[in-house]
């Protein structure tokens, strides 16, 4: 049977990419740091992903297992045997997983001269280009030349809406019907696998930024302008017209640029906003804003969701009120069970709204942007 490494066994490591490998006939490893996730995984071999659309899909996930991610040796073991090896941990633990990835492939030179495929399957542009860096990094220049030519890091997009979860059974995920999966066919080591659900394409660039810089920017807004209305949910903070209305807008913002860099099709563009809206108000999910709102010191980044689409459509000639609208009540958030969110307001405190614009998003003083962004913080 093959073999897949997945590191993260959370939300979509189960509900999305571990089932889909698990689909395909792979025997699915997890590697989590959670204890208590990696005995259930252990004593059930299984589990269930619940489809929740129009109406309930069940889906059983047979043939996987759970390693503790400080069981090194043992990771390393399982990506000897791997075809595949992917995770979906957060792109601030990418760093943090290198090392044992690294120690796996070296031990994988050695012994086997089959190629393998690592994809990072993160909310990042360039997820598994960063790995691969990181990995490559804690490799001898000799493992390296090697791991060139016999490890491919293609980078990828992935999309599908998996809410906090709820529920008696640890294991059990609850996810929205659709997903995309989408993989740079360049990046491959030796043949593509055959994953039914997962798509390679050329042009890998235009899918996840058209995914990151439309989804997650509109997903965002409307988790940070929902918290500072006080709703707990995303299909709340919708329900109300403004909000709707601001996150639609930047949306719209972000796309000048998706369309113009692109060369998507406007009104084609205009469909998957309003496809997006509709996942958003999916009314079965009962998506958390402080899930969607999660870590907004990775969110207020220039690269990620906000700050890149603002400026991208600034340099459009457009001036992105919804966005910057969005990127204020980001650095709003107060969420005290969120260390960045903690970490960002004592960085306000301590040094004021303009250096945080400086340093963390990464916007000059001169910029327009500045001014605008303040004026809808205060
Ligand atoms: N949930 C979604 O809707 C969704 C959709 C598309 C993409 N993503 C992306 O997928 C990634 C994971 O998101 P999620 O929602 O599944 O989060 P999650 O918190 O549910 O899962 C992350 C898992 O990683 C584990 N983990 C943390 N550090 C680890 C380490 N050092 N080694 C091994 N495992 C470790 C955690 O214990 C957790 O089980 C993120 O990059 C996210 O942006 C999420
Ligand atoms: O996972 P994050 O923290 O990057 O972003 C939060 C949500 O926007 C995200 O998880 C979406 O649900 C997902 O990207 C849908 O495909």
């Amino acid at each position: 049977m093959k073999t897949a490494v997945h590191f993260g066994a959370g939300n979509i490591g189960r509900g999305f990419i571990g089932f889909l490998l698990a689909k395909a006939g792979y025997r699915v490893v997890f590697v989590d740091i959670n204890p208590g996730l990696i005995e259930e995984l252990n004593k059930s071999g299984s589990y269930k992903v619940l489809e929740k659309g129009d109406e309930l899909k069940v889906h059983l996930v047979e043939g996987v297992e759970g390693i503790l991610a400080s069981d090194e040796e043992m990771v390393a073991e399982k990506i000897i045997e791997a075809q595949i090896v992917t995770t979906a941990v957060g792109p601030g633990v990418l760093k943090a997983i290198a090392p044992i990835i690294a120690s796996g492939i070296s031990l994988r030179l050695k012994r086997s001269s089959k190629p393998l495929n690592v994809i990072a399957c993160e909310n990042m542009v360039g997820a598994s280009t960063f790995l691969k860096e990181k990995v490559m990094e804690k490799l001898t220049p000799e493992e390296r030349q090697e791991a060139i030519k016999k490890v491919g890091f293609p980078d990828a997009s992935v999309d599908r809406i998996v809410p906090p979860q709820e529920g008696t059974f640890l294991l059990d995920v609850s996810v929205e019907p659709y997903f995309e999966w989408v993989v740079d066919a360049g990046g491959f080591a030796g043949e593509i696998p055959s994953i039914p659900g997962m798509k390679a394409v050329d042009n890998l660039r235009a899918y996840v930024e058209r995914k990151i810089y439309t989804l997650n920017t509109g997903h965002a807004v409307a988790a940070y302008l929902g918290y500072q209305k006080g709703y707990g949910t995303i299909l709340d903070a919708l329900n109300e017209k403004s909000i709707l209305e601001t996150v639609r807008g930047a949306m719209e913002e972000s796309g000048t640029y998706l369309t113009t860099r692109f060369g998507f099709d406007k009104k084609e563009h205009g469909n998957y906003i309003e496809s997006t809206l509709r996942r958003f108000l999916n009314p079965a999910l009962k998506d958390a804003v402080v899930r969607v709102g999660r870590n907004p010191l990775r969110k207020l980044g220039p690269e990620d969701r906000l700050i890149y689409p603002a400026m991208k459509a600034q340099q459009l000639g457009i001036t992105p009120h919804n966005l910057c609208k969005g990127i204020a009540a980001a650095l709003k958030f107060d969420y005290e069970e969120d260390e960045e969110a903690l970490k960002l307001q004592m960085m306000i405190k301590d040094e004021g709204i303009e250096q945080v614009l400086k340093k963390v998003c990464g916007i000059p003083e001169e910029n327009p942007l500045f001014e605008i962004i303040k004026g809808y913080f205060l």
